[in-house]
């Protein structure tokens, strides 16, 4: 039985993932130690990142996310910088092992696939030139598999579609059985319906795979439905990193729309809404086209909830139309970007959820650190 459930509805896709864990890749981090000057800017790193799961890298354009990225996939050398992956050390000192022996797949936003060759050629054009003693981890049956590649085989690059050929590249990339995959803005140059098909298949390497990966995205929205961590960079510098979840309460990404990310359980669909439940309490959004109340399997849910679309009561509203109603406690006010706003941090269940209210409304309620009052949340405002 595969690992994985991929249901789509319409406009949006979702991933479900089974009551089994994801396996992660344990290995000690990504070291990184880097000091350049161009021009105006500096790049200066001296953090390690975790080699687990997916790690985003966000931050204002021209803030060094490219810049990172290329040091660590040995694209430019940097006198003096300190890159190790785990045990391994691509450059220290004298040392640097140059890109094709670092065991990294990159796919960034166009696509370079070879366009002469077909798909299937593509795929594995690189999986071929591995070294005879490489360890093959991933075999292109299961790549393509995992990609519904299968009826793009013999098709050529300019056949495909933006979504489609992402996919192809995702799959060479995977196919070079890399120990790190590093992705910059692949999502980037897909029109939303794209994106919304793509998300999935990276939710699933991610988790099928174990292979960490490094993502640079401009879409927080895309940041908050793949990434287990979350780097904020600012003017050439790690601001701060941790866990997604803890990350989202980051002050400067209220600027941007803040919002949170909850984790769910499912428990089946009933009149096309989907149930959920977090700790002891329920909520419900409207369920994925395809989701099949007879052969529904429990499985993890990652809910992503926009500050604004959250509303607090002092009591349960029973004449309203909003379904669900949680009960949290206050943890905390933070400013927000308008000034007749506020940030109220909320916890739910021991997770952490934001409400963007008026500050009016924060003071008619008398709102205040540790009270216990109710989040609404509009059904349709979930995914
Ligand atoms: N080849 C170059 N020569 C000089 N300056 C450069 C060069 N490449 C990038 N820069 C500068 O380095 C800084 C960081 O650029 P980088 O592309 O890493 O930012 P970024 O965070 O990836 O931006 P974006 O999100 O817009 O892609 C920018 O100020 C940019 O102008």
């Amino acid at each position: 039985m595969s690992l994985f459930q991929i249901t789509a509805r319409q406009g949006k896709h979702w991933l479900a993932v089974t009551e089994q864990n994801c396996p992660r890749q344990t290995t000690t981090g990504l070291t990184l130690k880097l000091t350049m000057q161009r021009g105006d800017f500096c790049l200066q790193i001296d953090n390690c990142l975790p080699l687990r799961g997916v790690t985003a890298l966000f931050g204002r354009s021209g803030c060094g996310k490219t810049t990172l990225l290329r040091a660590i996939a040995g694209l430019d050398r940097h006198t003096g910088a300190e890159v190790q992956c785990g045990a391994t050390i691509w450059q220290q000192d004298g040392r640097f092992v140059p890109v094709h022996q670092r065991r990294i797949g990159m796919v960034f936003q166009e696509s370079s696939l070879l366009a002469h060759l077909t798909v299937e050629q593509n795929l594995l054009y690189g999986f071929k030139r591995l070294a005879k003693h490489a360890a093959i981890q991933l075999k292109p049956e299961q790549v393509i598999q995992m990609l519904e590649l299968t009826p793009l085989l013999q098709q050529v690059p300019s056949q495909l579609s933006g979504g489609q050929r992402q996919r192809v590249a995702l799959g060479r990339a995977l196919l070079s059985q890399p120990q790190l995959l590093l992705l910059d803005e692949p999502l980037a140059s897909l029109d939303q319906q794209s994106r919304c098909e793509i998300l999935p298949f990276l939710q699933s390497i991610a988790c099928q795979t174990g292979i960490p990966m490094l993502l640079v995205s401009h879409q927080l929205d895309d940041v908050v439905k793949l990434a287990d961590n979350l780097v904020l960079m600012q003017d050439g510098r790690i601001h701060s990193q941790g866990p997604l979840q803890q990350q989202l309460l980051q002050p400067q990404l209220a600027a941007i729309g803040a919002m949170s990310m909850l984790d769910a359980k499912s428990h089946g669909c009933n009149n096309h809404l989907l149930k959920l439940s977090i700790g002891q309490q329920q909520l419900q959004l409207p369920a994925p086209q395809h989701c099949d109340s007879a052969n529904y399997s429990p499985t993890s849910y990652r809910l992503r909830i926009q500050a604004r679309d959250v509303a607090l009561s002092l009591t349960p509203l029973n004449d309203s139309s909003v379904s669900n109603q949680l009960q949290v406690s206050i943890s905390g006010f933070n400013s927000a970007p308008h000034p007749a706003e506020t940030l109220v941090q909320l916890t739910l269940e021991g997770q952490p959820l934001q409400a963007l209210l008026t500050k009016h409304s924060v003071e008619r309620l008398g709102l205040q650190v540790g009270q216990q009052v109710y989040a609404q949340i509009k059904a349709v405002a979930l995914d």
